[in-house]
């Protein structure tokens, strides 16, 4: 049987170490993330974040991932870290969004926290801005993080998405439920943090392993 559906885009994001990276260039991560926001577990300086995007040049693409960042962060971590998309994982407007993707000439993903079918709405007016969306789960109440919360929202309500709209379903995901999302919401690509780690902040190689694993075995259920 042939099908013309693109690969799946898979993001192992929130990466700080060369071994952790390794592990997911060597299952085949399309992208790969890299935490600009002290308060997170994830937190990475520009300069460490360069040089393991370096060491991913050709492989994957790097993706900064900011939260309602100034010029001058942003302008710090485009020159120092050179990556080639810009998440906005914050409370940025399309005319702020509109701006950096200008100001960069990058790609730019927009995160949208999800909950309820009205959320997805918010997408609207950055159509035609962004190149990109990623659905996360709402943090829970009391997180100071706006991802990386290891939380899921309902896979169903993305059916509800015009078809063509790219995006990364992201939040919660691990190897024990991507079979699951991937049949649920069938997204044209998937973003995970948290469940690929040992302890808040540190990926564990065999964790990554066994998320691709679950993947690969799910599309070989699903194409059986
Ligand atoms: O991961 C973080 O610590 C983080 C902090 C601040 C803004 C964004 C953050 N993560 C962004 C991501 O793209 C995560 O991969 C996404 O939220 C999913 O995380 P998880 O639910 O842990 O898989």
């Amino acid at each position: 049987m042939t099908t013309d559906r693109k690969p799946l885009d898979i993001k192992i994001c929130g990466l700080k170490t060369d071994v952790a990276l390794e592990a997911a260039l060597a299952g085949g991560a399309s992208h790969v993330g890299f935490i600009f926001f002290p308060k997170s577990p994830r937190n990475i300086e520009p300069d460490a974040a360069g040089r393991l995007r370096q060491a991913a040049r050709g492989k994957a693409s790097a993706v900064a991932v900011t939260v309602d960042a100034d010029d001058a962060l942003l302008d710090r971590i485009v020159a120092v870290m050179a990556p080639d998309m810009l998440q906005l994982h914050g409370s940025e407007t399309p005319v702020r969004a509109a701006e950096i993707r200008a100001r960069y000439g990058l790609p730019v993903v927009k995160a949208v926290s999800v909950r309820t079918a009205s959320n997805l709405a918010a997408i609207e007016p950055y159509r035609g801005i962004v190149d990109r969306f990623l659905f996360d789960a709402k943090p829970p109440k009391g997180s100071e993080l706006p991802g990386g919360n290891g939380v899921s929202f309902d896979w169903s309500l993305l059916a509800r998405i015009p078809a063509g709209t790219d995006y990364f379903l992201s939040g919660g995901l691990n190897a024990g439920n991507i079979g699951e999302a991937l049949r649920v919401a069938a997204p044209p690509a998937i973003d995970i943090s948290s469940g690929v780690e040992s302890a808040p902040g540190v990926k564990d190689p065999a964790l990554i392993e066994a998320f691709f694993r679950a993947v690969k075995d799910s599309a070989k259920h699903r194409a059986a």
